[in-house]
């Protein structure tokens, strides 16, 4: 089939072909289930499962041809969108690929603040939004803006500039070239964006809506409990949920069960308060990506704060039959005598496992101090409490 053919009619979605927002694109369109198959050295894709093709395009490029209608949606970053000072529509933020866009001058020329560089030379990589912020800071004074398409830090040690505008995560490049911050101009992150003029208004509204329910998955957790109905209403302030509770009589006419979507960066907070007012049988239902959970540098920090936040879970492998469940290894090491044989930890988690899960001990107050952690290699998820987790695994 002739490439060409084969994409009319098709909604068109632009994703950068590398760099840094690559691998979450890719694994972003795998979670909302775009599936298709990319031929060696072909930067466009028909989709086997949905009438699209993936368009693999440098991310500097992508807002340009999402606004001229070559491609119907994008993603790309915001601070690519500014700069490209083009006509779209911006539908998500993505909540990947966060940085800043900042000015950095040599730390050594004690540049403290932007004024001090207006007149000056600047390279960048975003010409329009570097000079449309000198010409607001200071229109007396011509400051010399000079694009580069890369590797921008190196133009102060060269002597091309007095300071660039580039972007900043770790803060890592920056250092390491001997510069420091002076102005932030922007923040950015990934987004997803459409043309406003598409033909292809109810695809593009499909993708945006299964990119939502991603984002929605990854910050909440459904939890369920039960809870004594005198008690439901201090229970409901605790967890008010997206709209509200879906809440269900028990047998025991005093007693209600309910389930509710609450956000994960407060989950041990919110079950402690649950607790307190007296909810039981309380269930976390993670649903997680091997691979996209907690780094490894938090895994110490992030184990052993709560002592007591540990109960039995169901483990519930699905996916794709390329990962069976003869890649688990599967270990009885709880978190107590982790702590306590640090090394034991520490050769587990050397372990060439791709994912390995240590499960409980009975302590003294019977399970609770047991606990559950998922490990692979590069990524650990902590599970709290009563959870019960249902993983998605990919094949890479
Ligand atoms: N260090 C970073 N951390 C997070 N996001 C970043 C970082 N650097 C860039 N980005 C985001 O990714 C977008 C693309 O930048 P990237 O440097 O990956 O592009 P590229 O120049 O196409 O790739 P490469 O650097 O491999 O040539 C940026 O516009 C920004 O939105
Ligand atoms: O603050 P950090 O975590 O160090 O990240 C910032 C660096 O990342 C990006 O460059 P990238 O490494 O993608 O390469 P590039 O210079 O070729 O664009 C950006 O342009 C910075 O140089």
């Amino acid at each position: 089939m002739d490439l060409v053919d084969g994409l009319e009619g098709r909604c068109m979605l632009a994703i950068p072909k590398k760099g840094r927002l690559y691998e979450r694109c890719m694994q972003l369109l795998k979670h909302i289930d775009i599936r298709f198959h990319r031929k060696e050295r072909l930067d466009i894709a028909v989709c086997t499962n949905f009438n699209m093709a993936i368009v693999f395009l440098p991310a500097a490029d992508i807002a340009l041809y999402t606004s001229e209608g070559r491609v119907d949606l994008g993603i790309t970053g915001e601070d690519i969108v500014a700069e490209s000072q083009v006509q779209l529509e911006t539908l998500l933020q993505l909540g990947f690929g966060h940085c800043k866009l900042c000015i950095q001058a040599p730390k050594r020329s004690n540049i403290k603040s932007a004024n001090e560089l207006a007149g000056k030379r600047i390279v960048t990589s975003f010409p329009n939004l570097t000079k449309k912020f000198f010409q607001e800071l200071d229109s007396t004074k011509e400051t010399t803006v000079r694009y580069v398409s890369g590797s921008v830090e190196v133009a102060c040690p060269l002597g091309v500039a007095d300071a660039v505008v580039d972007l900043v995560e770790s803060g890592a490049t920056m250092q390491a070239a001997g510069l420091e911050a002076v102005h932030t101009i922007m923040t950015t992150q990934a987004v997803l964006v459409a043309n406003p003029n598409s033909q292809h208004k109810a695809m593009i509204e499909k993708v945006k809506k299964r990119m939502v329910g991603v984002l929605i998955a990854e910050k909440y957790v459904m939890c369920e409990y039960n809870i004594m109905r005198k008690n439901l209403e201090e229970a409901c302030k605790i967890t008010p949920g997206m709209k509200s509770p879906t809440i269900s009589p028990l047998e025991d006419k005093e007693w209600l069960a309910v389930k509710v979507m609450i956000a994960k960066s407060d989950v041990n907070e919110t079950l402690d308060r649950l607790e307190e007012v007296g909810a039981i049988a309380i269930w976390i239902n993670y649903e997680v990506v091997v691979g996209s959970v907690i780094k490894i540098e938090n895994f110490y920090q992030n184990t052993f704060q709560k002592r007591d936040m540990y109960l039995p879970f169901i483990f519930q492998p699905r996916g794709s039959s390329k990962l069976s469940i003869l890649q688990l290894s599967v270990g009885l090491i709880s978190t107590i005598s982790m702590r306590r044989n640090p090394k034991v930890a520490s050769s587990i988690l050397a372990a060439d496992n791709f994912l390995s899960f240590s499960g409980m001990k009975k302590g003294g107050r019977g399970w609770d101090y047991g606990g559950f952690i998922f490990f692979t290699t590069k990524y650990i998820l902590v599970c709290p409490r009563t959870t019960r987790i249902t993983i998605k695994m990919y094949h890479k």
